[in-house]
């Protein structure tokens, strides 16, 4: 026992101990080694013995009362045959992981989306806004501003990976504009698995026809083990994206739309099913989506139309927003002004309707003097069918959801 203990320092000290799967980044088989102080944070540090306990109490003791007193601390078995000695030998490891320091984010396919949550997500931790509320559910727009003991739920670092290093390199000059945080961004381009392996949480933003393809990457699988995967695909089902990754990985659909971009955006997150981590992946969820505007839960069956709604619907609103600045201008305005004019009228009736409470019916009819200009427009509206005209194509755009990532039919 005693050999194996004196072989073990060596070892751990030199090459980190013969339990590879413990990924140990220092070794004490007594307290020395932890008065690392800070730096434990970054370290993960093991303290091993062969049954005896009484040997380990006292490194044990130090380092809980005072080094890394907020550590996660896990009591490992291990069992290794002992090559000197050919002798079966069990050793117990206290492994003091760095209490949370926030994770690392990775953007997997960093394309228009992705780059829109993430520049939204880097934005929010950088503004400074001492008296704004933090957002849940149901307020807009948020900050991730950290106040206080570091946020595990909060990505600190990040990774964005694309398949062409001429759009990394584009990537970097739109995150490196951002500021500091922007620039610590890890850009990597046809580098998938190793942007996977970095990271703990997954943000997939590919085409949806991609998503098999790149799950089924050699080694994705297993760098997924156990991490949370949240996809913006639209059409890829929860079932589907289950069947191409391991049981452990905790698959999540979520739908943002463009506006994430400046921190207005609207998303939809599936139901979390129920697990140990469910708390924890809620937090770090509505953290993301939060901070980049608003975000609520809806069950899976109604993604499609989510997607058509507001996936889709900045583009639905950007015809509507066109075309009354299009009427301005056939009336004589300046393209530039009518187009602030639609923008901002748009932008005002929205919040009225979000932050107001109003219901859209009240401010028309509000807006609406009998015999006057708004009830003439509004007729030759419903004469141009625009109501169903517009609801009909979310219902299209619905259907056509369903569709994406699914199997073409012949
Ligand atoms: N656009 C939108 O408004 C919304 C889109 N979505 C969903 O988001 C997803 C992405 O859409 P969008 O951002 O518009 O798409 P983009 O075409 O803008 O981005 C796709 C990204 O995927 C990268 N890519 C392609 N092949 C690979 C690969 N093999 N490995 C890694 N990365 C790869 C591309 O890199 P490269 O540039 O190097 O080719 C690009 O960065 C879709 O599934 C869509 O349904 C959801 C909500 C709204
Ligand atoms: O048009 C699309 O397929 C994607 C999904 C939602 C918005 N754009």
């Amino acid at each position: 026992m005693a050999d194996y203990e004196v072989r073990a320092s060596i070892v751990g000290l030199q090459r980190r101990l013969e339990f590879p799967e413990l990924n140990l980044d220092a070794v004490a088989l007594n307290s020395e080694r932890l008065s690392l102080g800070d730096r434990t944070r970054e370290l993960k540090v093991g303290i091993a013995a062969l049954d005896d306990e009484a040997r380990v109490a006292p490194g044990v003791q130090r380092a809980q009362n005072g080094v890394v007193e907020d550590a996660l601390h896990e009591q490992v078995e291990l069992e290794r045959a002992d090559r000197d000695k050919g002798e079966h030998c069990c050793a117990h490891a206290l492994l003091l992981r760095p209490a949370p320091m926030g994770y690392t984010l990775c953007v997997l396919a960093c394309g228009t989306m992705g780059i829109a949550v993430l520049s939204g997500v880097i934005e929010s931790l950088d503004a400074v806004r001492p008296n704004t509320a933090t957002k849940w559910e149901s307020h807009s727009p948020g900050t991730l501003t950290p106040t206080g003991p570091p946020d595990a739920s909060i990505p600190t670092r990040f990774v964005a990976c694309v398949a062409r290093e001429e759009s990394a390199t584009k990537l970097r000059a739109v995150f490196g504009a951002l500021g500091p945080l922007g620039a610590s961004v890890e850009v990597l381009a046809s580098r998938n698995l190793e942007a996977v392996q970095k990271a703990d949480v997954v943000l997939l933003c590919c085409k949806p026809q991609l998503a098999h393809a790149i799950l089924g990457e050699p080694g994705i699988k297993d760098a997924l083990d156990g991490k949370l995967l949240i996809s913006i695909l639209a059409g890829v089902t929860m079932a589907q994206m289950n069947a191409w990754v391991l049981p452990s990985t905790k698959v999540i659909r979520a739908m943002p739309n463009t506006p994430c971009k400046i921190r207005e955006g609207m998303t939809v997150v599936s139901t979390l099913p129920i697990s140990p981590s469910t708390d924890v992946d809620r937090a770090i969820i509505l953290k993301i989506f939060s901070s980049i505007g608003r975000c609520r839960f809806l069950d899976e069956k109604h993604f499609d139309a989510c997607t058509a709604l507001s996936g889709s619907g900045p583009a639905f609103a950007c015809i509507f927003l066109e075309a009354m600045a299009d009427g301005g201008v056939m009336m004589g305005l300046p393209r530039a002004e009518a187009l602030e004019l639609a923008a901002q009228t748009l932008q005002g009736t929205a919040r009225m309707v979000l932050q107001g409470g109003a219901h859209p019916a009240q401010i028309k009819d509000a807006v609406t003097t009998p015999g006057g200009c708004t009830i003439a427009g509004l007729l030759a509206m419903e004469d141009g069918r625009v109501r169903s005209t517009i609801a009909r194509a979310i219902q299209v755009a619905t259907e056509r959801a369903s569709e994406l990532g699914q199997p073409t039919k012949k």
